[in-house]
């Protein structure tokens, strides 16, 4: 067969061919092989065939392709790199088979350039890298919804922090940090409700300092404010949290007593007046008169506190430094 005749079989091919003989000079060359070296079939033509090839790979091809080749007849895949004409080397994947045609030795180079394959490559590592960058994004973003949650969580504490500082401030006289009026009539309000479903008696105590003005007149504005806050500790260290003690006006306490019925509720007005009594301060003495009622299961809040003051008017109007009480 001629050699133009083998070249005309190999032109065609999509993979880079050559066929050398017996003595590794090329005896023909595709169209492929010719392009991807940059070279001409002329150049090609009857070179050896290392001289197509790098200089590790001339080294590769002698000492271990050509004697497979001459041992098994073929090799399959072997990573090898051709040199152009201009010396850029280019990585291929050889599979070579043995040949012979009319008693003549001849062995077939198949060549698959790997260009595509590491344009592949580049693409993987491209998509690596975005994958990469996307997963640090994802994390940014986790990492400022977890910030943003912390902050989230802060903000809410504060402000369940200010709810309770104000709901502390709007139930608490700020003078003696007793309940104040409106704290002490929601209270008022919610025992009343008790009593009227589960029947739980619970008493009250109004309570006016005695000529009180005259210790303001005398001794002035700031010793009355100290009066009262010497009145409001005694009362806070009296009462049971069951229990509630409150500032309901300038120089006027309340006391809602639970579960105390009158007998009780007496006993424990009469301890308090005295220990009022037995407050020292600097050049006085301070008294106090106590008005006490029960609640009834029919009363309403108007009624509870008309009964207490009148007990407490009656209080005043005897000697004052006593307690009084009205029945419902
Ligand atoms: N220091 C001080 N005085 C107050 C406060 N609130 C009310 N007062 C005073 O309490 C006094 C109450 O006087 P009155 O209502 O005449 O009663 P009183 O002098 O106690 O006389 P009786 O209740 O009849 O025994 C007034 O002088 C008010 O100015 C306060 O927060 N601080």
């Amino acid at each position: 067969m001629s050699e133009q005749a083998l070249t005309g079989w190999i032109d065609r091919s999509p993979v880079a061919a050559l066929i050398v003989d017996a003595r590794s000079q090329v005896v023909a060359a595709n169209v492929t092989v010719v392009e991807l070296l940059e070279s001409s079939a002329e150049d090609i033509m009857k070179q050896p065939f290392v001289q197509l090839l790098s200089r590790s790979g001339r080294m590769f091809y002698l000492g271990h392709i050509l004697p497979s080749l001459q041992q098994h007849a073929a090799v399959d895949e072997i990573y090898l790199r051709l040199r152009t004409k201009a010396g850029q080397e280019i990585p291929v994947l050889l599979n070579a088979t043995y040949h012979n045609t009319g008693g003549v030795d001849y062995y077939y180079f198949a060549m698959m350039p790997m260009q595509r394959r590491n344009i592949l490559e580049d693409q993987l590592v491209e998509a690596k890298q975005e994958a990469e960058h996307a997963l640090a994004a994802e994390r940014e973003a986790l990492a400022e919804l977890e910030r943003a949650k912390l902050e989230l969580e802060k903000q809410q504490s504060e402000l369940k922090r200010l709810n309770t500082r104000l709901e502390h401030l709007a139930t608490t006289d700020p003078l003696t940090k007793l309940a104040n009026r409106r704290a002490f009539e929601a209270r008022l309000e919610n025992n009343l409700s008790l009593v009227r479903r589960d029947s739980m008696g619970f008493s009250l105590l109004s309570l006016d300092l005695d000529h009180f003005k005259d210790i303001n007149d005398r001794y002035g504005h700031d010793t009355g404010d100290k009066v009262l806050v010497a009145i409001g500790s005694l009362l806070a260290s009296m009462f049971r949290t069951a229990d509630l003690a409150a500032r309901t006006g300038g120089e006027e306490f309340a006391v809602i007593l639970s579960d105390a019925d009158l007998s009780v509720a007496l006993g424990i007005a009469e301890r308090l007046r005295g220990s009022i009594e037995a407050l020292e301060f600097d050049d006085f003495r301070v008294t106090a008169s106590i008005g006490v009622t029960t609640a009834q299961s029919e009363d309403t809040r108007e009624d509870l506190l008309r009964r207490a003051d009148q007990a407490l008017y009656k209080a005043k109007r005897a000697s004052r430094n006593c307690v009084k009480y009205l029945t419902g």
